[in-house]
């Protein structure tokens, strides 16, 4: 008897039925068109490379198991695989099912109705924006030591993504100290100045939401059809992530598949690649193929620039005094700094005020107390600088001049005594010294304070500054 083509594939999806779930086999098998067979091979069209590298990784046992149940040992299976490139009409060609290790050159098939790239659940998004704030640009984003890299590495990707060897890039950095402005800001300048970029901003709770969506509507085609037409993906809070096993496989072929194409992806994370946890080894080791640069708190003249932009651009006036009032109380992170200053607006506009210092302790009691409660390492630095006159840089560089070295170490003691900083954190903001030099310091102020009675009189003084900075 003649076999044909869709009777042996039928008997196939009968045998496949029974070793996959439902869901999988509407999702990866219903979507397969049997397309012929001959000299012992079958040909099956599938809607997309994606979709053939999924079912190559996932489900090669099972396919090759049944069809050498149809057709015998020597009975192989080919791919034809849709292929789209750009606004290029689709041009199939088919892929050699790795079978007994021979490999076919790709044929030519006709495929009836192209694929739609931008459908994602029956929505089409090729309409829809990058889903990017236009506040967010570099222009916005204000620099300083504490994201230099970051920002410098953001900015050459923006200007030739997928290009320069930061691929992916990886931000990372504690709450609200600005990894979305950043990578935002990439994302529009991209746009900006490569004109039909498909630059794609999604949070991973988004992304996990989507692909839960799709699988729950059988569109996984769809679903994987739009992210591989991305020319620049950012994906933001990957920590979000861990421990969800699909999600991370379906991203980790969208993220092959991207690299592979040189197209650029930028990450997000609360923190390193090493530290993320439930995220699989191969996807961790890719986060790491490119840069990963780190937001870390802003130092006083980054917060006392950060505040003056943005009231610069609301057409705000607020004196001098006020914004560095602010700037050294809130040194946590810049949303709650942010936040701050909208409730000192809010007030004096209320009220009818003046923005001024009184109003600004005033206003922010509450709240400043909250923050001040744990006095800066910024405030102690400038204290202790001015007290001894030297200078800030002074403190955070190598010179061993006496009158440095004890103005650095009482300003280390006060670091340890008056604030939460670890050992490592004071040394940092240091110029880098490490946790021993901390102790070190703290002991030998101890130590001088026990012999020498007009330091520690002069030690009291100080200490009297950082108690009255609470309000
Ligand atoms: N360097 C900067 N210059 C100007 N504004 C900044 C800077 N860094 C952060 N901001 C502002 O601080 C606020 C918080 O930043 P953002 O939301 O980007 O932080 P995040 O690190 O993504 O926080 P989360 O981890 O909570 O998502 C935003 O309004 C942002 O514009």
């Amino acid at each position: 008897m003649v076999k044909d083509c869709k009777s042996v594939w039928n008997n196939c999806l009968h045998s496949i039925k029974e070793s996959v779930g439902e869901q999988s086999f509407n999702t990866w098998f219903s979507p397969i068109e049997p397309v012929k067979l001959e000299n012992n091979i079958l040909t099956i069209q599938v809607p997309s490379q994606f979709f053939y590298e999924w079912l190559e990784e996932h489900y090669v046992h099972i396919l090759r198991k049944v069809i050498h149940q149809e057709l015998g040992p020597e009975g192989r299976l080919e791919y034809s695989v849709i292929v789209d490139k750009g606004n290029e009409q689709y041009k199939p060609f088919t892929i050699n099912l790795p079978n007994n290790n021979k490999s076919n050159k790709p044929k030519e098939q006709e495929r009836p109705e192209p694929l739609n790239p931008f459908a994602l659940n029956g929505v089409d998004l090729s309409q829809q924006n990058s889903q990017l704030n236009p506040n967010y640009t570099f222009d916005t984003f204000i620099e300083g030591d504490c994201n230099r890299l970051a920002r410098s590495a953001g900015y050459a990707v923006a200007k030739k993504p997928g290009i320069t060897s930061f691929n992916p890039l990886m931000i990372y950095g504690g709450v609200g100290l600005g990894k979305t402005h950043l990578v935002q800001a990439i994302g529009n300048e991209i746009k900006d100045t490569l004109n039909g970029k498909f630059v794609l901003y999604v949070s991973s709770e988004k992304f996990t939401n989507q692909f839960i969506d799709a699988l729950r509507n059988n569109k996984i085609q769809d679903f994987s059809n739009y992210y591989l037409h991305i020319d620049a993906l950012i994906i933001d809070d990957v920590q979000f992530l861990g421990g969800k096993e699909r999600t991370q496989e379906i991203f980790f072929h969208i993220f092959n598949h991207l690299h592979q194409n040189g197209k650029q992806i930028i990450m997000t994370s609360d923190r390193p690649p090493r530290d993320l946890k439930g995220l699989e080894d191969r996807l961790l080791s890719r986060f790491k193929w490119g840069l990963t640069a780190d937001l870390q708190q802003p130092d006083l003249e980054t917060r006392i620039a950060i505040i003056q932009n943005k009231m610069e651009s609301d057409g705000i006036h607020i004196p001098e005094d006020v914004i560095e009032y602010l700037a050294y109380s809130v040194d946590t992170n810049i949303r709650e700094l942010e936040g701050v200053l909208i409730s000192l607006i809010a007030h004096a506009s209320l009220n009818r005020k003046e923005i001024d210092l009184e109003l600004a302790k005033q206003t922010l009691k509450n709240i400043v107390h909250d923050i001040e409660s744990e006095v800066g390492i910024d405030f102690i630095q400038k204290t202790v600088s001015e007290h001894f006159a030297v200078k800030i840089d002074d403190l955070k560089a190598k010179t061993r001049k006496k009158e440095i070295v004890i103005a650095r170490q009482v300003s280390m003691y006060f670091c340890k005594e008056h604030t939460n900083h670890s050992l490592k954190s004071i040394g940092y903001h240091f110029g880098g010294r490490d946790h021993s030099t901390v102790i070190h310091a703290v002991q030998s102020v101890n130590d001088m304070m026990q012999v020498d009675k007009r330091f520690r009189e002069e030690m009291e003084e100080l200490k009297k500054r950082f108690k009255m900075k609470k309000v």
